[in-house]
C-alpha cells in the first residue's frame, strides 16, 4: 500500500517519537511511505492538492485540526487514515482508533474502510462538527501559546472566560427550510464532542446526515446545565435543547460572529452547511461496528 503520512509537529505539543514508531510499523507491515511535516496552518491542504499521486491512503498524524486540513486536500478515491496525537482527538474516539502507534499502523494496513460523508461549511469540509455561538467563541478566544503548553487546560480557561457572554447573541438557522432561533448551535456528524463526551446519541457518522443541536434558552444557568448534561451524555434530554437531523443548514445573525469547525476557527457568519455528496473512505479497526 502506498501511504502519504502528514505529520503536524505542533499538534499535542509534538509527538516525534510516536511518529517514528508509527512509520516503522507501517513499513514493517509492507507500506511504502512518503512522510511530510507540515510547516504551518493550511499547509497540509496545500501540499496534498499539489501532489499528483497521493497514493492509496493519506494518514493525518495530529489532532482534529490536522485531520480537517488533510480532508480538505484529499483526492477523490484516496482513503483517509488517522493516527491521533492531538489535544482532544474527537474523531479517534468516534472511530475507536487506538492510541498506540503500532496498533494505529495496523488499523491503516489491516483494518477496513468505511464510507463517511463529511459536512461542508461554506465550501470547506469538516468531519466531526462545526458550531456558532458559545463553542465558536471558546475556540476563537483560546490562548494558543497556553494551548501549546497546557493543552486542554487552555480550552477550560477559554470556556470560563466566555460563559458570561452566553445569551447576548441570537442566531437564525434555517434547517432543511425550517426557521429556528437559538443562542448557540452545534452541527455534528458524529456523537462525540470535546474529547470523550457524547453530545448526540442521535448522530451517526456513517449516515449521510448532520445532527443539529440548538440551544434555545438564554442565561448562564441554562448553559451550565448543558455543560453538566454533556458530562453524562444527556445533552439531548435538556429542556431548551432541540436536536434535529438535517441535510442543509443556513445560519445568519446581525453581528460579525465567528464559526468553528473540527475545533479550529472557520471564518465568520453567514454559514451555508451541507452534507458532501461524495463520501470519503476512512480506515477503521476491522472489528468495529459503526
Ligand atoms: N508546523 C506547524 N506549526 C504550527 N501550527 C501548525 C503546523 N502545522 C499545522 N499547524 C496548525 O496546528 C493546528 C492545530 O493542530 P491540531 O488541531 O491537529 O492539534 P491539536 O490542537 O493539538 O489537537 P485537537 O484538535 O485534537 O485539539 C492546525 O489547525 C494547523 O493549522
Amino acid at each position: 500500500m502506498k501511504i502519504t503520512v502528514i505529520y503536524n509537529p505542533a499538534a499535542g505539543g509534538g509527538r516525534e517519537a510516536l511518529l517514528r514508531r508509527f512509520v516503522t510499523e507501517l513499513e514493517a507491515l509492507g507500506g511504502s511511505i512518503r512522510l511530510y511535516y507540515t510547516q504551518g496552518p493550511a499547509d497540509a491542504t496545500r501540499y496534498l492538492r499539489a501532489l499528483e499521486d497521493q497514493g492509496d491512503c493519506v494518514v493525518a498524524v495530529g489532532g482534529d485540526g490536522t485531520t480537517n486540513e488533510v480532508i480538505n486536500g484529499l483526492a477523490s478515491g484516496v482513503a483517509l487514515g488517522v493516527f491521533a496525537t492531538g489535544t482532544a482527538n474527537v474523531l479517534a474516539k468516534e472511530l475507536s482508533l487506538p492510541k498506540k502507534p503500532e496498533a494505529a499502523a495496523r488499523v491503516v494496513m489491516e483494518g477496513k474502510s468505511v464510507s463517511i460523508s463529511p459536512g461542508l461549511l461554506n465550501g470547506r469540509r469538516f468531519i466531526m462538527m462545526c458550531g456558532v455561538g458559545y463553542d465558536a467563541w471558546v475556540v476563537d478566544r483560546v490562548n494558543l501559546p497556553l494551548k501549546e503548553r497546557l493543552g486542554k487546560v487552555a480550552y477550560a480557561l477559554s470556556m470560563l472566560s466566555q460563559i458570561r457572554r452566553y445569551g447576548e447573541q441570537r442566531y437564525r438557522l434555517v434547517v432543511d427550510g425550517r426557521p429556528l432561533d437559538c443562542f448557540s448551535a452545534v452541527i455534528t456528524n458524529g456523537r462525540f464532542y470535546g474529547g470523550s463526551f457524547i453530545l448526540s446519541k442521535q448522530a451517526n457518522i456513517v449516515r449521510p446526515k448532520l445532527q443539529v443541536l440548538l440551544f434555545q434558552k438564554p442565561g448562564v444557568r441554562f448553559l451550565l446545565g448543558c455543560l453538566w448534561a454533556l458530562l453524562f451524555g444527556r445533552m439531548e434530554s435538556v429542556d431548551g435543547v432541540t436536536s434535529v437531523s438535517a441535510e442543509r443548514i443556513e445560519i445568519h445573525c446581525d453581528g460579525d460572529e465567528p464559526l468553528q469547525a473540527d475545533g479550529d476557527p472557520a471564518g465568520r457568519l453567514p454559514a451555508d452547511i451541507a452534507v458532501e455528496s461524495e463520501p470519503m473512505l476512512v480506515r477503521v479497526p476491522a472489528d468495529i461496528v459503526l
